[in-house]
């Protein structure tokens, strides 16, 4: 017996047969149907009708043959209708979107006008093929134009709609829309950097008596005052102690035995820089090239030498001066003499400009750095923007030289590296730099390029920025410099010179032009119209004839000295009352130096600065001088020449 009973459903194959035979005759009715209705379309139809229609006939004769096919392409050019639809919906969404970000450029909306007009017309030829499918896109249309700010959420379902059009008409949409915050890198400055060891601007108020300074030594102290210095700048009493700490424990190392850390000084001009480096080396410094001073011209550097000089005086201390002011062999022969046939240096202290120095260490086989335990590196900014000569790195090369001399190899020097048990000894001399200038750059990319060692920073600027971003290089000017500037007309500017000299009695006075040919051109002038002495600075000029047209300056014999840069920069003319800028300055570390001939060690002075229409807007926005803008807008309001 069967436990189970399986029926088998015979239905279908049961009337096959008939069903097949009914099918057909339907499938033929309908055939016929669409037949009769495309001929009279055609009929309808003009005969001056374009190649599509020709094409459609010939498609129309081909669905004939093929009725299943037709069925599938009907199918097709369905799907083909809904994404079409569809674009006319994304354009119509994208439209509402373009609304809401109102950030969109009007080049991109232009465009998308574009494409939502070209989409219009897919739609219109939507429109022939159902006209029940316009009136539908059309009140679609019209209700997505009558309601335009729409909730947020239709409009999902639009970017939704419109995701799945794309999706189904194969194209992926690339690239987030999201508005994601991007986390800010915060750069930080250097500690050294952030944190300076504050320098008082004020020269009169924060005056330090000699002896109150820590370190000095009694003959030194007399010099001082046989000099007529009393007491010292905020400057020297921060930064003579610093460094005569740091070689507290000798020449060989710094404080705990480890390397000294490397100085900068960025102080307003005329604030007594030289003398912060002048003391200390002197005090410290022996025989052999301990010390090194590079300067970046001549009139500098013979500046420098001159303060040594006074400062060495009575002691066993030599200074040398290589500059190019003297021939080479002369130099030669001050540098160094032999005895013996063993090389001795006869300098102590080294002051030299850049070229000079490298000259003398690539051809000067008798001149050695081995012992140089001070490399100052006055206007320190100027000086990193010559770095391209890699003077730096030959003096470098030329301190870490290696003798092959076995006595002197208890203090052989190692370029320095990671500090390790065995780098500490032998003990080194190490190479301490000092930096000093008006306008030293805050910029660590480019301090990067002295290869400083911690260094330690004093500063008279800070600004208490940390973050990079917010860095601008700021300087402080002298207190006691009044600054103003005169709008006037090119023709006006030699009147206006002459009105100051003659009229006004502004002298002695140092007047900057921005060439050597605006300079000759004015200098002539001036002696042409005549009634006041005048004289020329600049590069054309042999080094002899500046200087003495600087001696002659500094004495009073010219009230009027008509200069290039040359003269900018660091120049030390006691008694200028005030600075003329002819030619109003590009920079201003360059407008911050010239202006600094005057108000200097804390006296008082002015400065001028002519300029023309289309320079005020320039001058004024140079960023440090907002402050200055401000005051001098005000005060020009009142008297305009
Ligand atoms: N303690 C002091 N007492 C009186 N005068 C001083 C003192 N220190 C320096 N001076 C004088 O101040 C003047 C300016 O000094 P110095 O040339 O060193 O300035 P600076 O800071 O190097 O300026 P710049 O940045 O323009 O080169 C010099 O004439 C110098 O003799």
């Amino acid at each position: 017996m069967a436990l189970f009973m399986i029926n088998r459903y015979l239905g279908e194959e049961e009337d096959c047969e008939s069903s097949r035979e009914s099918r057909s005759r339907a499938l033929l009715a309908k055939l016929q149907e669409q037949v009769k209705a495309r001929e009279r379309q055609s009929i309808s139809n003009t005969p001056d009708e374009d190649d599509d229609h020709q094409g459609d006939k010939e498609h129309k004769k081909r669905k004939c043959e093929e009725p299943e096919l037709e069925e599938v392409q009907c199918k097709t050019k369905k799907s083909e209708k809904v994404r079409k639809t569809d674009l006319a919906d994304e354009v119509a969404s994208s439209a509402k979107k373009k609304k809401k970000r109102k950030s969109l450029s009007t080049e991109n909306e232009s465009m998308d006008t574009g494409e939502k007009e070209s989409n219009n017309e897919k739609s219109i030829e939507i429109t022939e093929t159902s006209e029940s499918d316009i009136a539908e896109n059309k009140k679609t249309e019209e209700e997505e134009n009558k309601k335009p700010e729409e909730s947020v959420e239709p409009q999902i379902s639009q970017e939704a709609k419109t995701e799945n059009s794309s999706s189904q008409s194969g194209f992926h949409i690339l690239g987030g829309f999201e508005e994601k915050t991007v986390q800010k890198v915060k750069r930080v400055l250097p500690q050294w950097l952030a944190q300076p060891d504050v320098i008082q601007r004020d020269i009169t108020s924060n005056l330090i008596p000699i002896s109150e300074v820590p370190g000095i030594c009694p003959t030194l102290l007399k010099k001082l005052e046989t000099n007529g210095i009393q007491s010292f700048f905020p400057v020297q009493a921060e930064v003579i102690p610093a460094i005569l700490e740091s070689v507290g424990s000798g020449l060989l190392v710094g404080p705990g035995g480890y390397r000294p850390r490397d100085i900068c000084v960025s102080a307003p001009t005329g604030s007594g820089k030289t003398l912060a480096f002048v003391i200390p080396v002197v005090q410290r410094v022996v025989r052999e090239v301990r010390a090194l001073a590079v300067l970046p011209t001549k009139e500098l550097a013979q500046q420098v030498s001159k303060v040594f000089s006074t400062y060495t005086e009575g002691t066993s201390l030599k200074v040398v001066m290589i500059t190019g002011q003297k021939t080479f062999a002369a130099e030669q022969i001050a540098l160094s003499e032999n005895r013996g046939g063993v090389s001795h240096s006869l300098a102590d202290i080294v002051v030299a400009t850049p070229g000079r120095l490298v000259d003398h260490i690539n051809k000067n086989s008798n001149f050695s750095l081995q012992h140089v335990r001070f490399l100052i590196i006055d206007e320190a900014d100027r000086m990193i923007d010559g770095m391209h000569q890699s003077w730096l790195s030959q003096v470098t090369k030329a301190v870490y030289r290696s003798t092959g001399d076995t006595q002197a190899s208890v203090f052989k020097r190692i370029l320095p590296g990671p500090i390790t048990v065995a780098s500490l000894s032998p003990p080194q001399i190490p190479l301490q730099k000092l930096l000093f200038s008006a306008t030293l750059t805050q910029n660590p990319e480019k301090l990067q390029l002295l290869d400083l060692h911690q260094p330690r920073l004093f500063s008279s600027t800070h600004t208490c920025t940390e973050t990079i971003t917010q860095i601008q290089d700021t300087f402080n000017f002298p207190q006691g410099l009044t600054e103003y500037y005169i709008p006037c007309t090119l023709s006006k500017k030699p009147l206006i010179i002459l009105h100051f000299l003659l009229r006004l009695k502004f002298s002695p006075a140092l007047c900057f032009t921005n060439s050597r040919q605006a300079a000759h051109r004015l200098y002539l002038l001036v002696k042409l119209f005549g009634g006041v002495e005048v004289a020329e600075f600049s590069s054309k000029l042999s080094p002899g004839e500046r200087q003495k047209t600087l001696k002659d300056f500094e004495q009073g014999k010219i009230p009027l000295l008509i200069s290039t840069d040359a003269a900018a920069r660091g120049i030390d003319i006691s008694g200028v009352k005030c600075v003329i800028n002819y030619d109003a300055p590009q920079y201003i570390r360059t407008y911050i130096h010239r202006v600094g001939r005057t108000a200097r060690a804390g006296k008082v002075g002015s400065a001028f600065t002519f300029l023309l229409e289309v320079q005020e807007k320039n001058f004024l926005q140079m960023q440090t001088l907002a402050e200055l803008s401000k005051v001098v807008k005000e005060e020009n309001a009142k008297k305009r020449f």
